[in-house]
């Protein structure tokens, strides 16, 4: 339908008209300009104008977003009588600095929290009066009698950090949220409007908060093209067809939502980079990009692809120790902060998976990383190098290569490069112990990669809640400086004294009305930002704060929710590589199960690599009488997994080769615990069901119907994954499944035979 369709003279209908036509606009997000509405009403009499321009109020209060598009945004209304009347008495007068865009996006997100929250617009002032019931400005903009009543020591802060505290001055309770400069508080009233989302009476707030880790980005694996590698939620978000010019709705709100919990870094493209993105005609988009994301805080980072010199460059080489080379990049980062002032850097992915990178060229990582740091220092900008590389010519362990590759460069690379690294040393696998890197580079700046696309998680139709995963790494003790050192204090600099700090979640983001694919898939995006400003945060607090701000304050649904939440990490283990299995994906989607997959020409590119099942038992030797990958842990550490008896089971199959008759802690068989395990991820999809059923009566029946279907899907194929696993398992162990395991319907010839053409999210051909 059009918006100005039909014009007839009949009032009724044209309101109707203008009322469908808004509610296809605001479902289709399209930003509704003044200049629209206007051109509208030049057609008619000043009369029906403002009736209609009435009309048109009452629509948009009433109009609501797809649903799952405000995230967790939503703002819902506070319904708590006694908290209603305290927020309303505290938010009667609001003294807001006026100041730049960043102080603007902070007021406007206010002002929106607190309309959809309370239903009413408090006053905003410009001038400090003594009526001022809450004051947000800078702490350089406060009045020294309240900064003696605050009474608080603002190094602590930071940057980034914020305080909001209330206090008693001249007589009367005063809110105050304050920071040292602009972005403090653009946090500091996201602090506030998610204090208001969590129902948290403010009459004694004294709230403190500073990011722990500097850089916390979104690692985007977005093509030029709009097909995203890996990406489950519709095409990409950037229209770089349209861009520079048209400024899609969705890249404010993805910048809000990003503000909103701490992500100050995005890298726009592939990690599989395409060199264009340098090119000036792509640079220019990315300026209206980042011109967008100034205001909150978000800095843009580039894939910079290392063959670019040859590419687009018309160079003959890009060896990294060759002055032409050297001089094209120093001559291309110039041009791009004259493009955008703000850029955060390079992120680069070389010499991994066809790849092009220094060791083309007979150098090292080392050589390539700092030839690109040399370039962006004058500019502040940093280069991020992944550490994810695996060889064909290296016939070991795979699991041991980055680490074998980077560990002796550790204090080769200039101040200005991180290093970042995935969190376990094969590939985002549903379970995986932390990389042996977090331990052993106390040198280098080491930046974590964790990956919020569910690539080997079921995508996004499987309902998986990963800050578990997060937890579960971050909280890993590396024992490298004795125990304690955990992989979170290395990734927050606390370990080694390291001033520069990252954690990058690669995105689960596209153009689906829910932007994640799965509405709980949001929850993983939220969950990774939270965890990326604080790594010492639990998945528990987090997942209280998601489904509020999401889904409902009822606390039955609460607890409810947040258990089916915490346990469906676990179900994803069960049901697809207990025990420590891992990469029995069918190759290239990664998708269902493919543990019978050997024909690959790379070895690691065959499941049976990883699971080595035979007649005599299954899993990978990795102790000193296999691959010896423990000898890359600490030794106190390795000595624990060594031996499978103290090794923690859920490891086991992941250092051990056993034998199906092996007893594992519980008095099982190894055959008949592994068998027991894949049925205990089903019914732990079962028991995800009969909670999200019994929760029906606190949501719309629209949104328990999405999660329903989804959890129907995640079911189906949680049998898929358990019955063609133990099928195939079964032909070495040759036993029976054991009591209490259901019997597949089908057979492993079945199984062995699908295929999925649909599997979104494949990585296109490079060259
Ligand atoms: C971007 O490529 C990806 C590739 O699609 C993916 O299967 C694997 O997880 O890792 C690669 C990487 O992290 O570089």
């Amino acid at each position: 339908m059009s918006l100005f369709c039909s014009f007839d003279n009949n009032l009724y209908l044209e309101i109707l008209n203008l009322h469908f036509s808004l509610i296809y606009l605001v479902t289709n997000y399209l930003p509704l300009s003044n200049h629209t509405i206007i051109k509208y009403y030049d057609y008619m009499s000043r009369t029906k104008a403002i009736f209609l321009f009435f009309m048109l109020q009452i629509t948009l209060v009433f109009a609501q977003s797809p649903p799952g598009y405000d995230l967790w945004l939503g703002y819902s209304e506070i319904e708590e009588p006694a908290l209603l009347k305290e927020y309303q008495n505290t938010f009667k007068s609001i003294y807001f600095q006026n100041g730049n865009e960043m102080l603007h996006a902070a007021e406007r997100e206010l002002t929106t929290g607190i309309k959809k929250m309370l239903r009413k617009l408090p006053d905003f002032e410009k001038l400090r009066n003594s009526e001022n019931t809450v004051v947000i400005a800078k702490k350089s903009n406060l009045e020294s009698s309240l900064l003696k009543r605050l009474a608080f020591d603002f190094d602590q802060l930071g940057a980034d950090g914020f305080v909001i505290k209330t206090v008693l001055f001249e007589r009367k309770q005063v809110l105050i949220v304050t920071a040292n400069e602009d972005i403090g508080i653009l946090y500091g009233v996201f602090g506030l409007l998610n204090l208001m989302q969590q129902r948290e009476s403010l009459k004694h707030i004294m709230l403190s908060d500073a990011p722990k880790v500097n850089i916390r980005m979104l690692n985007h694996w977005d093509n030029l093209d709009r097909t995203v590698e890996r990406g489950y939620a519709g095409f990409s978000l950037w229209n770089w067809q349209k861009l520079p010019e048209y400024i899609d709705q969705r890249y404010i709100d993805y910048a809000r939502a990003n503000a909103s919990i701490g992500i100050n870094a995005v890298s726009l493209t592939n990690v599989n980079a395409n060199a264009l993105i340098l090119t000036p005609a792509y640079l220019e988009k990315v300026q209206a990009l980042a011109k967008v994301f100034r205001p909150y805080g978000i800095k843009i980072y580039l894939t910079a692809r290392f063959s670019a010199p040859i590419e687009i460059g018309g160079l003959e080489t890009a060896d990294p120790l060759d002055l032409n080379v050297q001089n094209w990049w120093h001559g291309k980062v110039k041009e791009i902060y004259d493009y955008i002032p703000d850029f955060g850097g390079f992120l680069v992915k070389a010499n991994s998976e066809g790849q092009p990178g220094p060791q083309n060229y007979g150098r090292s990582h080392v050589d390539g990383a700092n030839m690109m740091a040399m370039a962006l220092e004058p500019f502040g900008g940093n280069v991020i190098w992944r550490a994810f590389v695996y060889s064909e010519h290296d016939t070991s362990d795979r699991a041991k290569q980055a680490y074998t590759q980077f560990v002796p460069f550790d204090g080769k690379f200039r101040d200005n490069v991180l290093v970042q690294t995935k969190n376990g040393a094969i590939d985002f696998q549903p379970r995986e112990p932390f990389h042996p890197m977090f331990g052993a580079m106390p040198k280098t700046p080491l930046m974590m990669e964790f990956q919020i696309t569910q690539e080997y998680l079921g995508f996004s139709t499987h309902l998986v809640f990963l800050p578990k995963l997060f937890e579960e790494v971050l909280h890993s003790d590396t024992y490298s400086k004795g125990k304690g050192s955990t992989v979170a204090k290395v990734i927050a600099g606390s370990l080694n004294q390291k001033k520069l700090t990252g954690m990058a979640g690669v995105a689960n983001i596209g153009t689906d009305l829910n932007w994640t694919g799965h509405p709980f898939a949001q929850a993983n995006w939220y969950g990774f930002g939270r965890m990326a400003w604080d790594p010492y945060l639990d998945s528990e607090t987090i997942a209280n704060e998601w489904i509020k701000a999401t889904y409902s304050q009822n606390p039955n649904f609460i607890t409810a929710i947040k258990s089916m939440m915490l346990t469906s990490r676990e179900a994803v283990v069960n049901y697809m590589n207990p025990l420590g299995l891992h990469h029995i994906f069918d190759t290239g989607h990664h998708y269902g199960p493919g543990p019978w997959v050997s024909e690959l020409s790379r070895p690691e590119w065959n499941p049976v690599y990883y699971h080595k099942a035979d007649e005599k038992g299954i899993g990978f030797n990795r102790t000193p009488s296999g691959s010896d990958a423990t000898a890359q842990y600490a030794p106190e550490l390795a000595k624990i997994f060594n031996d499978p008896k103290t090794c923690p089971e859920e490891y086991l199959l992941w250092f051990h080769h056993l034998p199906w008759d092996y007893k594992l802690k519980n008095g099982h068989t190894l055959w008949d615990g592994l068998a027991l395990k894949y049925q205990q991820g089903v019914d732990q999809v079962k028991t995800m069901i009969v909670t999200w059923d019994d929760s029906k009566q606190y949501i719309t029946p629209e949104q328990h119907n999405e999660v329903r279907m989804l959890l129907q899907i995640q079911l189906r194929e949680a049998k898929w994954w358990r019955d063609a696993c133990l099928l195939y398992f079964q032909t070495f162990s040759k036993q029976a499944l054991p009591e209490g395991v259901n019997k597949p319907t089908k057979t492993l010839a079945y199984y062995k035979s699908l295929k999925f053409p649909f599997a979104p999210g494949i990585r296109p051909q490079w060259h």
